[in-house]
């Protein structure tokens, strides 16, 4: 009997590119999902995990995070990480010691897929190659971030609605559509909490009609500490981009929309959702968190830049906007890339080696602007370009604050960095698999950018390409060596504790054993190296955003949330969005027809 492993190498699942019958479940043999980058499609509990050095006993409550993880061999063969399933890791840590669970968020994808055993959504946020059956049906992947609220968390990905968790079993509460008071086909995937009032400033972009028609229509939430929607305004972008992250400060919110542009008529050939265009402005969307209306926003434009993840937010004393937020000076996004039909060849970026500093700027919310008619409706755009006050060499990512510092003047914050300088075991690990993160980085603002926002006195910082340009503030490098790399870092907060004061959490990827660990630090001392490093007996996959759940906030809402509480059992949504309601009438009009 030949050994299963000396018969004729798998017979590919794909033909051309796509999915055919799959005999085998087998993966494409491409790097997105090879190494490090391999399906894990893990589902379940580890109790009381092995770990070296000391895990903090002062802390207790639970690091959520999430990340894309395909369920299925892909419907397109050239499939791409962001499109996976979204899959919920929660690491458990009280008195000294760490649980693991892992769930997939149960989306209504999730549920047609399984009933299916196998891909029926095809690229990602591109409805146009799906299966006919699936025609209708929300198709978020859910698996960008998983947030706290009101006693659940809310599992987001930005072309979709929320899905709602059980923050101790992970188990899938359903669609949540905020008691019938949030009905846009896209939610983000970066609501922010205001530590002040209790409120949730959420958005939406590609919001006016189906969510996957390139629509410009942006809408802005503000949901009370109670629960219920109080504001609620609806803009006009420049133009179908993407706003991944925003700010918020006292009495604004700021939306970055980055040069990365969807188009329907792509989207129908089957193309990518996405694409770069490297000739198009960066954009900053202001508005008033409080009564706003339509003609009240804002745009400034700056010079072609990629947005990242957004670090503090807030008011000087001048009133104007202290924004801060990485930059890269290409595309990030490689696998969104130009569309040559519409971006120029003599547009194309020059192949950047990316660099991706934090940048401040400073947004007048009073600068005088003007009217730009588009034929979607109108733009205010401000009359003056704008440039970064400050330029930090920080080549970092998924920057993150002390959360009780959101909308105030902050001092601290956290990067996963990448330090191209640092050895890199090329021959063990191979490329590293989704960015060389090999350090976690802690930053430190000096008092005159905190309090006046400038760049180090003359408030003129050196422009991104001139030399030797000023590192600003105090920098806390950790770097674990040639074979690691970082995912996302997020803060928890000491009792008690100053700004910053606390404990830094994030995944670490053994890039050479493929396996994780959860390291944590003194969040003020990473250069002193992890002070508990908690090992996972597996490899999870690369994941997007995470956050820290104090285990008080848990059981004060599992009491209001019991069937007795005061506000009862969370409430999935009850009815299909407004734009599922419309194609089902449409589709009945087209059957009444016949
Ligand atoms: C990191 C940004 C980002 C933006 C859009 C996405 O759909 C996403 O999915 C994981 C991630
Ligand atoms: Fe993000």
């Amino acid at each position: 009997m030949a050994h299963i492993f000396d018969l004729a190498p798998e017979v590919s699942n794909y033909a051309s590119g796509r999915l055919t019958t799959p005999s085998k479940v087998r993966f494409p043999a491409t790097d997105v999902f090879r190494s490090m980058n391999k399906p894990s499609r893990f589902e379940g509990d580890v109790f009381d995990l092995e770990f070296s050095g000391t895990i903090p006993t002062d802390i207790n409550g639970t690091f959520f995070r999430v990340q894309p993880d395909h369920r299925f061999p892909p419907a397109f063969e050239d499939d791409i990480h962001f499109n996976g399933d979204g899959s919920v890791t929660a690491i458990r840590i009280a008195g000294g010691h760490a649980d693991f669970k892992q769930r997939y968020v149960q989306t209504e994808r999730y549920k047609h897929e399984t009933a299916a055993r196998r891909s029926l959504f095809g690229r990602y946020r591109n409805p146009f190659t799906d299966s006919e059956t699936v025609k209708g049906v929300i198709r978020t992947a859910s698996n960008t971030n998983i947030t706290f609220w009101r006693g659940m968390l809310l599992a987001t990905k930005e072309d979709g609605p929320p899905f709602a968790m059980d923050p101790v079993t992970l188990e899938t509460i359903g669609r949540y559509d905020f008691e019938g008071q949030i009905l846009s086909p896209t939610f983000t995937a970066h609501p922010k909490f205001d530590p002040r009032t209790g409120e949730m400033l959420c958005f939406a972009y590609e919001a006016g009609g189906n969510g996957a028609d390139c629509s410009v229509d942006v809408v802005v939430w503000t949901v009370g500490a109670d629960g219920k929607k109080t504001e609620e305004c609806w803009y006009k972008a420049p133009f179908a981009g993407m706003i991944h992250d925003c700010g918020v400060s006292e009495n604004y919110i700021v939306l970055p929309l980055t040069p990365i542009k969807m188009d329907l008529e792509r989207m129908k050939r089957g193309g990518n959702k996405f694409a770069w265009d490297p000739n198009e402005d960066q954009w900053y969307g202001v508005v008033p968190r409080r009564g706003a209306k339509s003609e009240d926003i804002v745009w400034f434009r700056a010079n072609n830049g990629f947005h990242g993840h957004v670090a503090g937010c807030y008011e000087l004393p001048t009133g104007e906007i202290a924004f801060d937020l990485t930059v890269a000076d290409g595309n990030v996004f490689f696998f969104f890339p130009p569309d040559t039909n519409i971006t120029p060849s003599d547009g194309v970026a020059k192949r950047n080696k990316l660099s991706s500093p934090t940048m401040r700027w400073i947004f007048d919310p009073k600068a005088k602007k003007s009217v730009a008619y588009t034929q979607a409706g109108d733009v205010y755009v401000a009359d003056e370009r704008v440039t970064p006050a400050v330029v930090w060499l920080t080549n970092g990512e998924f920057s993150r604050i002390d959360d009780r510092y959101v909308t105030k003047p902050y001092r601290h914050f956290w990067q996963a960095v990448v330090d191209p300088a640092r050895p890199y075991d090329f021959a063990k690990c191979g490329p590293p698999a989704g960015g060389l993160f090999n350090c976690l980085g802690h930053y430190t603002w000096s008092d005159d950018q905190v309090l006046d926002g400038s760049g180090g006195g003359n408030g003129v910082a050196p422009t991104m390409d001139e030399p030797g340009k000023k590192k600003f503030g105090l920098e806390d490098i950790y770097y674990p060596g040639p074979t690691m790399t970082f995912q996302e870092p997020t803060f928890i907060p000491r009792e008690g504790g100053a700004e910053g004061e606390g404990y830094l959490i994030a995944l670490l990827n053994h890039l050479d054993e493929l396996r994780n660990d959860v390291v944590i630090f003194d969040a003020q001392k990473l250069s002193g190296g992890p002070v508990a490093v908690i090992h996972l007996p597996l490899k999870l996959k690369l994941g997007l955003h995470g956050n820290w759940v104090d285990h008080r906030d848990i059981e004060a809402w599992q009491k209001r949330r019991a069937e007795d509480g005061d506000v009862g059992p969370v409430q999935p949504a009850k009815e299909m969005l407004p734009w599922q309601k419309a194609l089902q009438a449409e589709k009945e009009g087209a059957n009444g027809a016949h």
